[in-house]
């Protein structure tokens, strides 16, 4: 390999020449800051990462600006390669730039930070966006239609167009990929807008630790300095009086100086319980729309939105398979899709319709009559890996008690409509991130590791066929 000097300065022509490049998004420009070029073999440039996000983000968003940015500025290197080195992590967890640090101590909750939204004298700017969830891979259909109009034309003009935009719907329908693809949007449309993506969740946790810790009013600033507020999964809020008046203070600051909020629950406004109607009343203020199950042709369409972003090899007629198969549910039509080519990959088979029924037939041999709870998934899990309930609340880090953890949060994750906070926090109060985390592991050693493919598996079947209470 060519030496790491020559590396650094051919990537520090080619951040020169990116840039002037328009074609990338402010949100996704922060993970370039993250490279360290290592150096170069044959045609090929290699760049370490300090984690999987910023690989992603760069191969799948970035992959062509930095390929044209490399061929510009170098005589004979063509492409390059992303490795990823958490040794890295470390070194930015130390280093004392928060502008840097950002993106990744915080996992991918955390988008990038742009040139423009760099935090002025120590103050920290955190939308908290999932890269993932854009406009771009939202698959429009009858069922959300007007809901992905509506949050559109509010990204296009925050406080403008409808405030507040309130959108409902049952679990696993796209609200939060709406969400969070408003704040990107808005992000790459005015640069520099403050924008906050919060659960409900998190914001009342935050409210009670800021009561505990006399900080109400960082609270306060932390909510109320805001232009575009995107809160999810209100219902939580219910029955909350103290965290709910919080909320009422907030929506009322931000309303009252044209800030948009932006509204998700898993009813409309008038079927919320445990609410002030004072407080309903202002969510009917702007527009309220909803989400409803996607029909077969939608259903299809993201599915084949999903492979090919993750890059699974899976025919149409499979996928038709599946679309029919899962109806209710686009995140249990997402995890049907992922049980499927994992399945193929980790026995080196392609994904054909032989195959896909079988894992099919597993999945669905079971009722699906039955209403899972989070108790099932624990004590079957913990009696799986002959574990105690305890362990897997525990704090333990013993390979076994992780790992059997981390499956357990995996299956609340696809099994019941529990979100990530609530799932962190059933399991001893865990971070939303963790369980996030967790799910990526799952997702990823499935397709590695046959034991754990055929431990969620089995694990799956038994809970189906037998729920624990
Ligand atoms: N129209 C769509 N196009 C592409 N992907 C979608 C669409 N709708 C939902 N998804 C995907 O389905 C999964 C579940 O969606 P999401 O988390 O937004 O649901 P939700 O309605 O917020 O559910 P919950 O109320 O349980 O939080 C996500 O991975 C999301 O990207």
């Amino acid at each position: 390999m060519s030496d790491g000097g020559d590396a650094h300065q051919l990537w520090a022509s080619v951040m020169a020449t990116l840039a002037g490049d328009l074609r990338i998004p402010p949100s996704v420009r922060g993970f370039l800051d993250l490279v360290e070029p290592q150096g170069a073999m044959g045609s090929v440039l290699y760049l370490d990462v300090p984690n999987d996000l910023t690989r992603d983000m760069i191969e799948q968003r970035l992959r062509i600006p930095v390929t044209e940015a490399i061929v510009d500025n170098a005589v004979d290197i063509t492409s390059f390669k992303i490795v990823v080195n958490p040794e890295l992590e470390l070194g930015a967890a130390l280093d004392e730039t928060p502008e840097v640090a950002t993106p990744y101590v915080q996992h991918e909750v955390i988008s990038a930070p742009t040139d423009a939204m760099r935090p002025v004298a120590g103050q920290r700017v955190e939308s908290r966006l999932n890269p993932k969830y854009v406009f771009d891979n939202f698959v429009i259909g009858g069922s959300n239609r007007f809901a992905h109009a509506a949050a559109l034309a509010v990204a296009e003009a925050p406080a403008k167009a409808y405030n507040p935009l309130f959108i409902y719907g049952d679990s696993g329908l796209g609200k939060t990929h709406l969400l969070h693809a408003i704040g990107h949007y808005a992000e790459n449309m005015y640069p520099g807008i403050r924008v906050r993506y919060v659960s409900s969740e998190e914001f009342t946790n935050d409210f009670i630790n800021s009561i505990a810790n006399n900080q109400g009013q960082a609270f306060q600033a932390r909510y109320r300095e805001v232009d575009v507020l995107l809160i999810d999964d209100i219902q939580f809020l219910q029955g909350k009086e103290s965290t709910q008046e919080a909320f009422f203070h907030t929506f009322n600051t931000l309303h009252d100086h044209d800030k948009q909020v932006v509204i998700t629950s898993d009813v409309a406004p008038k079927h919320l319980t445990g609410f002030e109607a004072r407080m309903v009343s202002r969510f009917e203020w702007g527009l309220i729309t909803d989400v409803t199950a996607p029909e077969l042709e939608t259903r299809i369409a993201i599915l084949r939105k999903k492979a090919q972003a993750e890059r699974m090899d899976a025919p149409d007629d499979i996928l038709e398979q599946i679309a029919e198969r899962v109806t209710t549910n686009i995140r249990e039509l997402e995890g049907t899709l992922i049980r499927v080519t994992a399945f193929a990959s980790l026995n080196r088979l392609p994904v054909t319709m032989d195959l896909a029924q079988t894992v099919l037939k597993d999945l669905f041999a079971q009722s699906s009559e039955v209403v899972i709870g989070p108790s099932d998934i624990i004590t079957h899990t913990a009696g799986y890996f002959q574990l105690t309930e305890e362990d897997l609340y525990g704090s333990s880090r013993s390979q076994t008690v992780a790992l059997a953890r981390q499956i357990a949060m995996y299956l609340c994750r696809e099994m019941t409509s529990l979100s990530l906070p609530k799932i962190g926090q059933l399991f001893g109060n865990r971070d939303h991130t963790t369980v996030m985390y967790a799910n990526k592991k799952i997702e990823k050693l499935m397709k590695e590791k046959r034991s754990v493919y055929t431990q969620v598996t089995e694990l799956t079947a038994r809970i189906k066929q037998a729920p624990a209470r």
